[in-house]
């Protein structure tokens, strides 16, 4: 049998997140072991409820009710309501089962997107970020008025190096009029040939919003990438089934089962980015490891955040058992 253990986490935002959901500014989440002979698996439970996962205290509350003595029939009978707790445990069964220890840094061949902050701190914040090697660049939009963030837009692709691939994502918070016209001037800059690549533009409209934004991604040539409509399974069936075939962001950590979700993507062949939730170094290399697997156009992941007071996870992850 299978010895079963978690370990609540917070982790500090430096600085704290700005989006269309609001300020972010601590990451609340599990670390989950699993203990067979002397093998040691990992896994991470790191909700965003504000995506449609399940809450950190429901995450917690499910936790403690478990045996300590836990089996991979329990594990993938995790409900589709808890999709953080099925991908965490499942990970930290494969961790047990298949590949050993946590390897002390995610690894992938993909390229990594990084982060910009949102508004003109974007314009100063690049460069430190090109010369880490970063080519890809997410800057969150619909956080200040459109005017103001239409110019600083302008801006940026003056400034950006060719060849750069620029995100905006506008986390749902864009009005039909507010989208179109982003559309309509990223068509523009491309038209131009400034030599940035506007990759696309990330859930432009709130979840609720499918069909226009299929109407959008049949009208502009800057593509569309769903990511609040596609945050679990159910609804990443449900947007597929509905006829999406434009970008899917996967957020592992919060879409559930691993294995389903791995057979998803390989069955429909989707256009997939894979993306943080802010995990830690745990459920950051389970993610990746399904990134490296099913990243068929192997677009950069979302994964190049230094958001963490922590200098050491490795460390980190260790003191989390002798804490108590
Ligand atoms: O995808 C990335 O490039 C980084 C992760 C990221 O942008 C997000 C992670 C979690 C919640 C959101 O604030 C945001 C997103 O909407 O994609
Ligand atoms: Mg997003």
């Amino acid at each position: 049998m299978t010895q079963f253990d978690f370990r609540p986490y917070r982790r500090r935002f430096k600085p704290p997140l700005q989006t269309n959901h609001g300020v972010w500014d601590v990451r609340d989440g599990i670390i989950i072991r699993l203990t067979s002979n002397s093998n040691v698996g990992y896994g991470e439970i790191a909700p965003i409820s504000w995506f449609g996962s399940e809450t950190v205290e429901q995450a917690l509350d499910f936790c403690r009710q478990l045996p300590k003595e836990i089996s991979e029939e329990i594990i993938f009978s995790i409900p589709d309501r808890l999709p953080a707790c099925q991908f965490g445990f499942e990970s930290a069964w494969e961790d047990i089962n298949c590949c050993k220890n946590v390897q002390i840094a995610p690894t992938t061949s993909l390229p990594y997107s990084a982060l910009l902050p949102a508004g003109k701190a974007a314009l100063s914040t690049w460069q430190s970020l090109a010369k880490d090697g970063y080519s890809t660049f997410k800057w969150k939009i619909g956080v200040y008025l459109i005017a103001e963030e239409l110019a600083i837009f302008h801006h940026l692709t003056e400034v950006l190096p060719e060849r750069v691939k620029l995100r905006l994502d506008a986390n749902g918070g864009l009005s039909y009029d507010e989208a179109n016209l982003w559309l309509y001037t990223c068509d523009r800059v491309m038209a131009t040939g400034v030599g940035v690549e506007i990759e696309y533009i990330e859930q432009p409209l709130a979840r609720e919003n499918l069909t226009e934004m299929q109407e959008l991604s049949c009208y502009y040539a800057t593509a569309i990438a769903l990511d609040e409509s596609v945050a679990n399974l159910t609804q990443l069936e449900t947007c597929y089934q509905q006829g999406w075939r434009g970008i899917f962001t996967i957020k592992p950590s919060i879409a559930g089962s691993p294995s389903r979700l791995r057979k998803f993507c390989q069955e429909h062949k989707i256009d997939a980015v894979f993306s943080s939730v802010f995990e830690t170094i745990v459920g950051k290399q389970a993610a990746l490891k399904l990134a490296a697997e099913l990243s068929l156009n192997r677009r950069a992941v979302g994964f190049g955040v230094h958001h963490w007071l922590e200098e050491n996870e490795q460390t980190w992850l260790e003191q989390l058992w002798q804490a108590c």
